[in-house]
């Protein structure tokens, strides 16, 4: 069990992270929830966790890509087999993308099966002179802006439960059953736009890789590899009722791990050092992840490191970088000699949404496409400046032709947005945004 003390190191206080647990109305409803979801199988298996742990030290190591990206917030309403579909579909073209145009392993999780609680910048919204509770996911409240919808629920985090079988139902059947062989490479492609540069560059290397497949089959290689893909799931690991409901015990070697998801994170609000969500990860055995803000200190680094990698066991330890792109080039380099210099074996991945989030007069959050792209180039200009492994890419996207996000593949403007605004919280690119984000990041791995 990952329980070593943290060597001693000097940082700077941060205040711990307060109010992002929800106040449940109801203890005893919290209670019989948390009692039954103890009970629960388990979502997620040791051994899967273990294997996502070698994929990801291969991302330490510098020899394989990182792609993690799904929804803001996962909502009850869209668990269903074709939102999942369009998601997974657009996280397989993408991996695609990234593994023919820069012939690396790419390494594929998805924000699923588990991401439905949201930390908030502030603990309530008004609106027309009407102060409520904050929408903190569907594991706490709901998004309708009435008192009752905004009440947190502690049956929830049993709602989440199911979801999240029912979505990993569908990602293993979808991923195992023919629907990610690479020879579907062109189907993964259909119903979505194809028209833009996008989806016509999509439409190309899919030929060509349909050519290098029978290439391969007239040489007589086995197509048997390509007709299944290896695939996990992550969330932010919030909700510390649900989380530490769902720890178990590993039969093979007394080791916990979270039975919620193959990768947890702690995000930005949270990341305190000596916080409870910090000491949650330090007690699983999962591959775990930081996000990493424009504030972060790099003694601060060092003490994720201790706690949560004491072996420096490559894969174990993630950053999610979230700088911004004004302040990724500034910021990043001194966070990234420190750690290598501390003998860290952690993989680096951009976040580049966070850290560029704007709300429009028309009160709509949004990103811009060409704003995401330079931090994801910046987070490349500074690796490769340090000699280190720009590891992966961490991005919130759907599968649907949302207009959430401004600029990219599909031209969404400032007046789309209300068009198709459907996130229940932060803006993510669509399918086709998504799929130019693959082609532009490929170009910066190969280059
Ligand atoms: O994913 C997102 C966070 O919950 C979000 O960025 C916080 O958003 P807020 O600033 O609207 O609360
Ligand atoms: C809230 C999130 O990010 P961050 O913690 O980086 O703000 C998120 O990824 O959903």
């Amino acid at each position: 069990m990952d329980v070593s003390a943290p060597k001693s190191r000097t940082a700077p206080a941060i205040p711990p992270a307060p109010g992002q647990q929800p106040q449940w109305p109801d203890e005893a409803a919290r209670d019989a929830v948390v009692a039954e979801l103890r009970a629960a199988a388990p979502l997620v298996f040791a051994e899967e966790c273990d294997r996502l742990r070698d994929r990801l030290a291969a991302v330490a190591r510098g020899e394989a890509f990182l792609l993690q990206g799904g929804d803001c917030a996962e909502t009850f309403r869209q668990t269903s087999a074709e939102s999942v579909g369009a998601t997974l579909r657009t996280l397989l073209q993408m991996a695609v993308v990234l593994t023919y145009a820069a012939s690396v392993p790419v390494v594929k999780v998805g924000r699923m099966a588990g991401q439905y609680a949201k930390p908030r910048s502030a603990p309530a919204e008004t609106r027309d002179g009407v102060t409520l509770p904050v929408y903190r996911g569907d594991a706490v409240n709901g998004p309708e802006f009435d008192a009752a919808a905004r009440r947190p629920d502690p049956r929830r985090m049993r709602r989440v439960y199911d979801a999240s079988t029912t979505t990993l139902n569908l990602v293993r059947a979808l991923t195992q059953g023919g629907f990610a062989d690479l020879h579907q490479v062109h189907a993964w492609n259909r119903g979505f736009v194809t028209d833009s540069p996008a989806g016509r560059r999509y439409e190309e290397l899919a030929d060509e890789i349909e050519r290098s497949l029978l290439f391969m089959h007239a040489c007589g290689v086995a197509p048997g590899e390509v007709h299944a893909a290896e695939f996990f799931v992550s969330h932010e690991g919030l909700l510390l009722d649900y989380e530490n409901a769902l720890v178990r015990t590993d039969d093979r070697t007394g080791t916990p791990y979270a039975s919620s998801g193959h990768l947890i994170w702690v995000g930005e609000r949270t990341r305190h050092p000596d916080g409870a969500h910090l000491d949650f990860l330090r007690r699983i055995r999962n591959p775990v992840a930081v996000k990493i803000g424009p504030d972060a200190h790099p003694d601060e680094l060092l003490r994720y490191v201790d706690r949560l990698d004491p072996d420096r066991e490559p894969g174990r330890l993630t950053f999610v970088v979230r700088m911004g792109a004004e302040r990724v080039r500034d910021r990043l380099p001194r966070l990234v000699e420190k750690a290598v210099a501390d003998g860290a074996r952690v993989a680096w991945v951009c976040d580049p949404m966070h850290g560029n989030t704007f709300v429009t007069p028309t009160g709509h959050k949004t990103r811009r496409f060409d704003v995401i792209l330079d931090e994801v180039q910046g987070f490349f200009e500074v690796h490769r400046a340090l000699g280190t492994h720009a590891g992966g890419l961490h991005v919130e996207l759907t599968g649907s032709d949302v207009t959430e996000c401004v600029g990219g593949g599909s031209t969404v403007d400032m007046a789309d947005l209300p068009l198709r605004y459907e996130s229940a919280c932060d803006p993510r690119l669509n399918h086709g945004q998504s799929i130019d984000l693959a082609f532009r990041a490929a170009e910066m791995l190969r280059g």
